[in-house]
């Protein structure tokens, strides 16, 4: 396998992002959870996102674990190198996008590094450096609430320049619209001047494709689903990529149960769990009594095994942002979130040993911790549920399962629903 482009991403709803986004652009692109062992077969592709769940880890893991990534896409040819982070930038001033990137930029032997997280099908823009969500700065959406990463300054250049051992600058509108050869060549006077990263403006997917014109030549980016637009796009127009990709793998259906798991506290995911009440039995775990020993896995199984024979359940943690805090306030953020995650991701097995066989999943550390218990190892690329969010199918699994695995703030209300028709 000789690849045309080769992502790390440090999530796996994050992963699954990119690699719809890579799909839908017109490369043949797989996703593994990991670096794949050695000798493990998979199937021919033009690109890989190795997902790692290492957003909210320690830096020094999160870089070890990065670099033994693109360590193994290089292996592959992979000759342009993409780490995948969050389109709303999750991190804090300790890391991880900051160490990480300067760790696979010195791998890749580049001296600057162009960053952008927009992703403008989902509302992600960037100007003048500073981060939208839809109308509002990045600080005056609800990622300001977010329990590991809460984001409360819109401007990257600060926020990257926080976390990096090297001054940022900035790639302008005015030198996007100027088109590939001005980025270019603005990227080499920053590079110039002893920075090591450059957050690059994007309002438009036109501007994402400038972008993509002009690093795809160079080694090592850091970007969101967009910059991966722009970068499939540099490759398919240049004959380096399979245009007749998307969606592809849908495949034979599965059949089994199937079922629904929230960890996502954001406010998207709060309202596809009230919208889901309407159409499935919805079961809201209280995260106290869990924290205070009680059996809550037990009883949510109990809860899905009396109603899976007649249709999907919805097993949620999810509660507003006032809750959020009251929790961690008691327990800690770490230990409330990692306890909620492994409570999830073993309902996740108990479900699977009860038949379920087509999963939703919402919440990034959540899909983590589950597809992790599952030992679920790579997915082949289905059909788009909401921007941002596919079907996807395991590979390597004896027998089948399809999953889709939703970051906290992507689909629209019906979100659950629409996962689980799709996936029918
Ligand atoms: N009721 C709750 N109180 C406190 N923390 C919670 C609660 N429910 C879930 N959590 C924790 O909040 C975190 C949510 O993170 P997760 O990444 O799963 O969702 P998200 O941040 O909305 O999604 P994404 O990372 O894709 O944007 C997890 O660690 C989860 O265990
Ligand atoms: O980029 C995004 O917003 C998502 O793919 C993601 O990483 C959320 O966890």
């Amino acid at each position: 396998m000789s690849l045309a482009l080769g992502c790390v991403a440090d999530d796996y709803t994050g992963a699954s992002d990119l690699a719809n986004t890579l799909t839908k652009a017109g490369l043949r692109t797989i996703q593994t959870i990991g670096v794949p062992e050695e000798g493990r077969a998979l199937p021919e592709a033009d690109a890989v996102v190795v997902a790692l769940k290492s957003r909210s880890i320690p830096a020094d893991q999160a870089v070890a674990r990065s670099r033994e990534a693109e360590a193994w896409l290089r292996a592959r040819g992979a000759a342009h190198v993409m780490f995948k982070v969050c389109s709303t930038f999750d991190s804090t001033d300790a890391g991880n996008i900051g160490p990480v990137m300067d760790a696979l930029r010195a791998e890749a032997g580049e001296t600057i590094a162009l960053v952008t997280p927009a992703f403008p099908e989902t509302g992600r823009s960037v100007y003048q450096g500073n981060l939208f969500v839809g109308a509002v700065p990045l600080n005056e959406s609800p990622l300001k609430d977010h329990p590991l990463n809460p984001m409360r300054d819109a401007n990257l250049v600060r926020v990257l320049g926080r976390q990096s051992g090297s001054p940022v600058g900035l790639i302008d509108t005015a030198t996007v619209a100027r088109g590939a050869e001005a980025v270019a060549a603005r990227l080499d006077a920053l590079a110039a001047e002893g920075k090591g990263a450059a957050i690059a403006d994007a309002i438009f997917d036109s501007d994402l494709e400038v972008l993509g014109r002009a690093i795809i030549d160079r080694q090592f980016s850091v970007g969101a689903s967009g910059l991966g637009l722009g970068l499939a796009r540099a490759l398919v127009a240049d004959g380096r990529g399979t245009t007749d990709a998307a969606g592809a793998a849908v495949g034979e259906p599965v059949g089994g149960a199937s079922a629904c798991l929230a960890g996502s506290c954001s406010q998207a995911t709060l309202q596809q769990v009230a919208a889901a009440e309407a159409i499935m039995p919805v079961l809201r775990l209280d995260p106290a009594r869990l924290l205070a020993g009680d059996d809550v896995v037990a009883e949510a199984l109990a809860f899905a095994e009396e109603r899976l024979s007649s249709g999907p359940v919805l097993i949620a943690t999810s509660a507003p942002p006032e809750s959020v805090r009251a929790l961690q306030a008691a327990h800690g953020v770490d230990a409330a979130g990692h306890a909620i995650e492994a409570a999830l991701a073993a309902i996740a097995e108990g479900l699977v040993a009860r038949g379920v066989r087509r999963l939703v999943v919402a919440g990034g550390e959540t899909s983590g911790a589950v597809v992790d218990r599952l030992g679920l190892t790579a997915f082949l690329l289905g059909p788009e549920i909401a921007a941002g969010v596919p079907v996807l199918r395991t590979a390597g699994r004896p027998e089948p399962m399809l999953l889709a695995l939703k970051s906290g703030n992507f689909g629209g209300p019906d979100f659950f629903g629409r996962a689980l028709d799709m996936m029918a």
